[in-house]
């Protein structure tokens, strides 16, 4: 069963306070955002296999240690998890990036697929699915799907906010996918919005309230 793990730095936690505030303005959320991006991809890079080489410092020959393993892929789902990927790019500038493009309706909050791009050297990185939100998990679920067949065998999921509804459904959905969050929240309300939540990431970071 896919594990979850939360992110309790306390710059992480600072952060997301003022995410959730609905006084942050459209400028500052979309800064947070992404702040909170790169200090979630260094938690979530922590265990990157690492492999020794030999250099020359000024001084004399060395032995140090680079990144080995399989190459990273970044997966946000639109609109939302494009907030998040810059910010990790600073910490990560190799990974590619592939889109999933999903909307949730609003009235059977049924995700609806109307984009995928995805990096062509598919089995040969590992992913990181990154949204800010995972509510009922259906967006969650069903990019992690899409992503799987077309051949992707290592993925992760990574969010600001879940549900406890949303992190039982990936649990079921995709048992291999570990979970990463900054906060674990209370519930879903009767519109499927996580309480207390940030309200709809999308708008808030777009302005389109
Ligand atoms: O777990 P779920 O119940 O599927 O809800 C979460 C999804 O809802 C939001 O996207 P939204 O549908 O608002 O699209 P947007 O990013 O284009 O605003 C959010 O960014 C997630 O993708
Ligand atoms: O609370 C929620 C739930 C789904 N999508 C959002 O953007 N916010
Ligand atoms: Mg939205």
């Amino acid at each position: 069963m896919g594990k979850v793990f939360v992110f309790d730095h306390p710059l992480i936690q600072h952060k997301l306070t003022y995410i959730r505030d609905k006084k942050t303005g459209t400028k500052e959320f979309r800064e947070l955002v992404d702040e909170v991006g790169s200090l979630m991809a260094f938690e979530i890079t922590r265990d990157l296999p690492l492999e020794e080489v030999e250099i020359d410092t000024p001084v004399q020959r060395a032995t140090s240690k680079v990144l080995a393993g399989k190459k990273l892929g970044l997966v946000p789902i639109l609109r939302a998890g494009i907030g998040m990927v810059d910010g990790m790019l600073k910490l990560i500038p190799a990974a590619k990036v592939g889109h999933i493009g999903l909307y949730r309706d609003p009235k059977t909050l049924q995700p609806v697929e109307y984009y995928v791009k995805l990096p062509s050297d598919i089995e040969e990185r590992d992913f990181i699915v990154v949204d800010p939100m995972l509510a009922t998990g259906g967006s969650a679920v069903a990019a992690i799907h899409s992503l799987k067949t077309r051949g992707a065998t290592s993925i992760r999921f990574m969010c600001l906010i879940a549900a406890p509804e949303g992190v039982e459904a990936l649990k079921e959905a995709h048992p291999d996918v570990d979970i990463y969050i900054a906060a674990l929240d209370e519930k879903l309300n009767e519109k499927g919005y996580i309480v207390p939540g940030l309200g709809d990431a999308g708008d808030r970071l777009f302005g389109t309230m």
